[in-house]
């Protein structure tokens, strides 16, 4: 309840609906006595041309109006802002249909005369759970992308973030898995002075030792077997802008030793070349590990973790800001509708209050599987609780036809292949255990050249066939 609370008022924009004047001024008094900034207007179709004009963050509706009623309004406002929600206002005479705009997505409804307390709570309910306004005071957002949030802790993290930003230190992003170290990293890169450069991801998890170290570094023609040509590594590519290195406590300590060495030294050696070229790369990098244990134990170099860790940045695990959620689940939602092409207006008030109240140890990755879980088996605009529930239940897949997921893994393995043999077709189908001619053909229904995997190109080249997969 206490955020609830921390949410009353703020400025946030009301629209009030009703034809009785005296109940329209004092509603009006009593909502501004509690923060809130109210446009009354006396029927639907004013309610109507008023949204056109600016979107608040809620509409309270009388059902009865003259001329058009209170569910026209409402099933206007479904059908062309699905996001904002409606609290409607009813008589004895107009429950059932109130009921009914319920379970069609209207957030509540009160039995007038109610009490204004109970009002004022529904209000910050609502507010909590909406999708985030997308009014004038976020204008000055675009550096942080698509970085949702509205729970306390993430935007004292963000300002602080968006403040560090401005400097050049490096910055250590810790949070679990998939609570949007990545994003965030992005998002200090776009508030810099380096956001026209390039921004760099490399997962050092993911990536075999002798293969990291040359994407990071580089090498020269002959430096090792299959490296049959020169090759730029990511540091050099990030030159003026971000290298963002995540799962950093997976890098090998060798490695470490050479990546300090390049914070020192600000010059960067490719593998089998003594010149030292100049560098200016800004490094981020994030860990879900713990360096302290790591340091203890002998596999995190001490002098290297200062270095990264000029200043240190924690999201919190999403079950920590629970206020995020539903609007968070309500953008995805509509995102995955459009790609999906279904015509899904929302979650049902129980099924949302369902997704806010889950456990969510995968955090926001998580809760994004589970939307597009429920989105790719809608069958109705409104997404029931039931469907919510059989989503819950299989948090962790991603919804891909067998077809798909087969391409992806194929196509994906084509690509690690030619990049561990520097584009040489006859090592990459050797390694597969498949004869030339074979591979050849696998490679054009993949669509893959193996001559973008050799010499300088390759690294842009690489980025690109990995963002078409
Ligand atoms: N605040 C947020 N708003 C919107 N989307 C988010 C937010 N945080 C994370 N996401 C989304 O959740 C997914 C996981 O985020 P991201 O990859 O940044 O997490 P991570 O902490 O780097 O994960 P890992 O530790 O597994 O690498 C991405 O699809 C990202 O777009």
């Amino acid at each position: 309840m206490s955020d609830i609370k921390a949410l009353q008022g703020q400025g946030a924009h009301l629209l009030l609906v009703d034809d009785d004047d005296d109940l329209l001024r004092l509603l009006s008094m009593r909502l501004s006595a509690n923060g809130y900034r109210v446009t009354a207007v006396g029927s639907a179709e004013a309610a109507l041309a008023r949204l056109s004009i600016e979107l608040p963050r809620l509409v309270i509706s009388d059902i009865r109006l003259p001329e058009r009623d209170g569910m026209w309004l409402f099933q206007e406002i479904r059908r062309t802002y699905p996001a904002l929600p409606v609290i409607l206002l009813t008589a004895h005479g107009t429950i059932p249909d109130a009921v009914e705009a319920t379970t069609l997505g209207a957030y509540a409804y009160l039995t007038k005369p109610f009490d204004a307390k109970l009002l004022l709570e529904r209000i910050a309910q609502a507010l909590a759970l909406a999708a985030p306004a997308a009014g004038p005071d976020q204008r000055d957002e675009a550096w942080r992308g698509a970085i949702i949030s509205r729970s306390q802790c993430m935007d004292e993290l963000l300002a602080e973030a968006r403040l560090v930003a401005a400097s050049d230190a490096s910055i250590l992003i810790r949070g679990e898995s998939g609570t949007g170290k990545e994003l965030l990293a992005e998002a200090i890169h776009k508030a810099s002075r380096r956001a026209a450069a390039p921004f760099i991801a490399v997962n050092c998890g993911a990536i075999p030792e002798a293969l990291l170290e040359s994407e990071l570094f580089g090498h020269v023609k002959g430096a090792y077997t299959g490296a049959v040509a020169n090759r730029e590594g990511l540091l050099q590519a990030a030159d003026g802008g971000t290298l963002f290195l995540d799962e950093i406590g997976d890098m090998p300590l060798l490695l470490q030793v050479k990546l300090l060495r390049v914070l020192q030294e600000r010059v960067v050696r490719q593998l089998g070349s003594d010149v030292a070229r100049p560098v200016d790369v800004r490094i981020l990098s994030a860990t879900h590990r713990d360096l302290d244990t790591a340091m203890r134990e002998g596999q995190f170099r001490e002098d290297l973790y200062y270095r990264l860790n000029v200043i240190t940045l924690t999201l919190p695990p999403l079950d920590q800001r629970r206020e995020d959620v539903a609007p968070m689940a309500n953008q995805f939602l509509q995102a995955l509708a459009t790609k999906y092409g279904k015509t899904v207006r929302g979650f049902a008030p129980d099924a949302l209050e369902a997704l806010t109240t889950s456990a969510w140890p995968g955090n926001v990755r998580q809760l994004y599987n589970v939307v597009e879980h429920v989105c790719a088996l809608a069958t109705a605009p409104l997404i029931p609780l039931s469907l919510v529930q059989r989503a819950l239940r299989v948090p962790s897949l991603e919804v891909l036809s067998y077809t798909e997921a087969r391409r992806r893994f194929e196509r994906n393995y084509l690509v690690q292949l030619l990049k561990l043999t520097d584009g040489n077709v006859a090592d990459a189908a050797r390694l597969a255990e498949r004869n030339r001619t074979e591979f050849y053909r696998l490679l054009q229904k993949h669509d893959l050249d193996a001559s973008q995997f050799r010499g300088d190109v390759a690294i842009e080249r690489q980025d690109e066939t990995l963002k078409n997969q």
